[in-house]
């Protein structure tokens, strides 16, 4: 594609200095750069992608994106935000996929990768071939695929989409975190229905206040009324329960459809009950109600149904194929995964990671511990300082020993992040004691517990590495528990 043609897609202002090269393909990141590449500049927060463009050039980039002048051997375009411009330039490039898409996007603090599965496990049910993009990675149709953020950056967006294509998917559900939505990744992305799960306290040390984390995972509804198109009706599905749907409620064109289990809504659960396998509820909808039975445990996975059920019923499934998928709905890596190794007590490993999710995991794990929880758990480094204190809080009020660890502390002195927890818990002496190495704080765990105790390993999940310093470390809570288990016998 020409590189004036390519540009004729691009809104707002913007220059362009040099010739029309052919762009054959488009690039963020020099050491990638192949020749006849549209190289853009991006700006990091460790690194700044215009001091790369020479050696873009040089490795044969066509062409430049970028947002200051600079002195380099081929075209420049110089608009405000080159973030911004690649995703738009990248859903052209790519021949705008999601046109071609039904595209579900979920957005929330918790429980996005978990709505997001079932979503995909029940338009699998109903016979499509899906794509599915997330924290755990990236699958199109049965094959998998490692992703680095939760939502990746808009070129390898659009570059999956336009793959999911070309291979035959027809419907697809991901994961859209405020970072991808305040830096404009899915800028370009028509989503059919957008979710919300809920809000609670997270990623304040990239956001800021509370209020600018809202408006943030606010823009996936003020984006869905973007591109009208009678054919292809376009739904928000919000969380009734939560507050802050009421604030997204004005923020969108599109028909809203609720869900809740307190507050009366369009998709409802009633009669919720625990079973010896997981629970049951009777999931009550505009088109009649079902009983579901299923593996899932604790009241956020009903949520987790209920978004995911409203946003398949705006897609056009039937509730027998949502209840009959629903009942077979598998859990997600990490997500409340039990170690079992025969022991006579119970070790569930749980991605819970902020105040909210660690409370609710909590608060589910009490309800089948016969004895005594313990908890183990760390905050990350190089994130939001202010949730740390308040993590240990929940632990210590609802678990009856909180063993506080490491968890990714990245740049960060371990024990900084430690005594930044034990900030919160001053008064607490006694319900705590504080493991720095993660390892040795699960086999401590493990080695205390009794028949009829729950340990929750709680923040990493399907994690496989711990990030110290600047190096990756294979970790596992699932086989370090394991391990551990055994050392007793
Ligand atoms: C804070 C943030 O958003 N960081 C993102 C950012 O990293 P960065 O600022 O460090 O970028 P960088 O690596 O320094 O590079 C800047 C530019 O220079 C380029 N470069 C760099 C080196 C070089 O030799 N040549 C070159 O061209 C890079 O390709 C890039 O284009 O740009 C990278 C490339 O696009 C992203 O992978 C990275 O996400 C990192 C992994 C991250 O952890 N982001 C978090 C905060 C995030 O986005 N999280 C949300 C999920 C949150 C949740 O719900 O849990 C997410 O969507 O993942
Ligand atoms: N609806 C929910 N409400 C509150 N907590 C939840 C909910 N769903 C899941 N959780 C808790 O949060 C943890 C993470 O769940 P999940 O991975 O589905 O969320 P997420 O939004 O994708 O998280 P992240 O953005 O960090 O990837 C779970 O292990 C569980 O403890």
């Amino acid at each position: 594609m020409k590189l004036q043609t390519l540009l004729s897609r691009l809104p707002g202002f913007w220059v362009h200095r040099g010739g029309n090269p052919d762009i054959v393909a488009l690039e963020m990141d020099s050491r990638h750069v192949t020749p006849g590449s549209l190289f853009f500049c991006l700006k990091g927060f460790t690194v700044d992608g215009h001091d790369f463009a020479e050696q873009a050039v040089a490795r044969g980039a066509a062409a430049v994106v970028a947002e200051r002048p600079l002195a380099v051997d081929a075209p420049l375009v110089l608009v405000p935000d080159s973030r911004r411009a690649m995703a738009i330039l990248a859903d052209a490039f790519y021949g705008h996929p999601t046109h071609r898409l039904h595209l579900i996007g979920v957005t929330g603090t918790n429980g996005k990768t978990t709505t997001t599965h079932i979503i995909d496990q029940i338009a699998r049910k109903a016979g499509k071939k899906t794509g599915l993009i997330g924290t755990v990675g990236i699958k199109i149709g049965a094959r998998s695929y490692p992703a680095a953020n939760t939502t990746p950056e808009s070129l390898v967006l659009q570059r999956t989409f336009k793959q999911m294509i070309d291979e035959g998917v027809e419907f697809a559900a991901m994961e859209v975190s405020s970072h991808a939505l305040h830096q404009g990744r899915v800028h370009g992305c028509d989503y059919d229905v957008a979710v919300f799960t809920n809000l609670t306290q997270d990623h304040l040390d990239y956001h800021g206040t509370m209020d600018e984390y809202r408006n943030a995972k606010g823009l996936l509804f003020a984006q869905l009324g973007n591109r009208y198109d009678e054919r292809r009706p376009k739904f928000a599905v919000l969380n009734h329960d939560d507050p802050v749907s009421q604030y997204y409620k004005h923020m969108t064109a599109a028909p809203i459809i609720t869900y809740g289990i307190r507050t009366k809504s369009d998709v409802m659960a009633e009669e919720i009950a625990m079973t010896p396998s997981g629970m049951a509820f009777r999931l009550c909808t505009p088109h009649g109600s079902a009983v579901v039975e299923t593996k899932l445990v604790g009241l956020f996975n009903v949520y987790n149904m209920l978004a995911a059920a409203a946003a398949c019923l705006a897609s056009g499934f039937s509730l027998e194929t949502i209840a009959a998928a629903l009942r077979d709905v598998e859990p997600v890596s990490g997500r409340f995964e039990t170690v079992d190794e025969g022991q006579n007590f119970t070790i569930i490993v749980d991605y819970a990671h902020t105040p909210d999710s660690l409370e609710n995991a909590l608060k589910t794990v009490r309800q089948f511990a016969k004895r005594n929880v313990y908890v183990v758990i760390g905050c990350g480094g190089d994130r939001d300082r202010t949730k740390r204190p308040l993590m240990a809080q929940v632990a210590v009020r609802h678990a009856d020993v909180a063993v506080f660890t490491s968890d990714n502390p990245r740049s960060e002195d371990p024990q900084q992040i430690l005594r930044d927890m034990e900030a919160g818990v001053s008064d607490q002496d006694g319900r705590y004691v504080t493991i720095p190495d993660r390892e040795e704080a699960i086999r401590y765990a493990i080695r205390q517990a009794q028949e009829g105790d729950v340990v929750l390993i709680a923040g990493k999940g399907h994690e496989t590495y711990q990030i110290i310093g600047g190096n990756v470390i294979e970790f596992d809570d699932r086989a370090v528990a394991r391990a551990a288990v055994r050392e007793r016998t």
